[in-house]
């Protein structure tokens, strides 16, 4: 038996996938072999010895202790793309609501409610409604920081509206620039995008790297009037920045998924409650395929869409046992394993052996099980991290 715990709202639709005689699942289960989660903090958290994966029904990780984890064996996945759709769609909306009376046009109506004839209501809003008139997207100029997977959909939707793209990413992966459309304009740096862009939707991870990369510097630089969509993390603007900018009249508007005391009241301020992925098309995709994730992780041992573990997966070979090790990325690790493996006569049928960064992961298919001696004896080779017998 499998224990699954979980944290925070995860869709019925990916933890049906795991089957109840098989694993046990739940937000009470102890000694867990894997977390299903989104936004919950694990830093500074316990871990518990029998944990083997940690599954992120989302896409940014900064939740999630994951150097420390994979120094423990224990492999961190995410979704990537799977709630990207969800965001693009309030990205969309953030603009409509900077560029259009939405929000006071509504408040308005709604302070008619109490009126009693229609034809002086509609007078009456026919006069105002010069009040809430706007401009449109059409013709506009979106810069883009980041092109991945929310970033490329963003860049999409804002093309087929008839706005220009402008897109910075210094690190975009082949992957994401097979999905960009050539419409893109490709940005050198952050500055001449800000400089150019009447919006700006930032689309990037929380790194040290991209801490605070919209600070007061990049914001004196910034197109007078622009708007600034965040719909990443709140630690990728300096708040006190954004602040000082919508008061000085530089920053035209900005649009966040992560309120900030002092910042979210602001007349200029439009604050969500880190809903971007708060669908239930996006839960379900984000749930689905950690799931899928996790099981094919605790059963084969394949890894896929890890962000501390190489991608590895291998057929199961039919009969056969499969250890699953962790291990330091240092020369001679596997070649000791393997001597292990010959002085207990045990044969290999197939093996696969990755590497990532500090740290490298193995599949071995064995003819026969090892008994308890030889997996002690793997265990304690010098930089394996971890062995698992599936
Ligand atoms: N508001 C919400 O509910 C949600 C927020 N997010 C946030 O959005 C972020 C991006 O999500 P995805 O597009 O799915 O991730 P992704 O990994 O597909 O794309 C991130 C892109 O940012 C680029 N990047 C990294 N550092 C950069 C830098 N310094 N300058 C410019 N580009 C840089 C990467 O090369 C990559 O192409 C997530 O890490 C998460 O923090 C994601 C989903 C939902
Ligand atoms: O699970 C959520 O609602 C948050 C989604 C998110 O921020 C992410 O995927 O990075």
């Amino acid at each position: 038996m499998f224990k699954i715990k979980t944290y925070n709202a995860i869709s019925s639709k990916g933890l049906e996938r795991f089957n109840p005689k098989t694993y046990e699942v739940g937000g009470a289960v102890a000694d867990a072999d894997a977390y299903v989660l989104r936004s919950q903090k694990l830093h500074g958290e316990p871990v518990p010895p029998s944990l083997l994966a940690v599954a992120r029904a989302g896409a940014g990780v900064n939740n999630i202790p994951v150097g420390e984890y994979g120094q423990q064996g224990i492999v961190v996945f995410n979704t990537p793309g799977a709630n990207a759709n969800a965001v693009k769609e309030l990205v969309l909306a953030g603009m409509l609501l900077t560029t259009r009376g939405i929000l006071p046009g509504i408040e308005y109506a709604r302070s008619l409610g109490t009126m009693t004839d229609s034809a002086e209501m509609h007078q009456l809003l026919e006069k105002e409604k010069s009040r809430f008139a706007g401009t449109e997207l059409r013709g506009k100029t979106l810069g883009i920081v980041g092109l991945g997977a929310i970033g490329s959909m963003v860049a999409d939707t804002a093309l087929a509206l008839g706005m220009k793209v402008l897109g910075f990413d210094p690190a975009l992966s082949i992957d994401a620039a097979w999905r960009l459309s050539n419409a893109v304009q490709r940005m050198e740096n952050l500055p001449s995008l800000l400089a150019r862009s009447d919006f700006v939707s930032i689309h990037v991870p929380a790194l040290e790297s991209t801490r605070h990369m919209i600070d007061a510097a990049a914001l004196s630089g910034i197109k007078p009037g622009a708007v600034l969509l965040n719909f990443a993390r709140e630690t990728i603007v300096d708040p006190a920045a954004i602040l000082q900018s919508l008061d000085a009249g530089r920053l035209g508007r900005y649009v966040s998924d992560f309120p900030e005391p002092g910042l979210s009241t602001h007349d200029k301020c439009i604050a969500m409650p880190h809903i971007g992925a708060s669908t239930e098309e996006s839960e379900e995709n984000c749930a689905v395929m950690a799931a899928d994730q996790i099981m094919e992780f605790l059963e084969n041992g394949n890894i896929v869409n890890s962000v501390n573990y190489p991608a590895v997966r291998m057929d199961r070979t039919p009969g056969a046992t499969r250890l699953a090790i962790a291990n330091e990325n240092v020369a001679g690790v596997l070649g000791s394993v393997l001597s292990v493996l010959a002085d207990a006569k045990l044969n290999v049928i197939d093996m696969i052996n990755r590497s990532r960064d500090e740290l490298a992961y193995n599949l071995i298919d064995l003819s026969s099980a090892p008994d308890e001696t030889a997996i002690k004896a793997i265990g304690n080779v010098a930089h394996v991290i971890r062995v698992r017998v599936i």
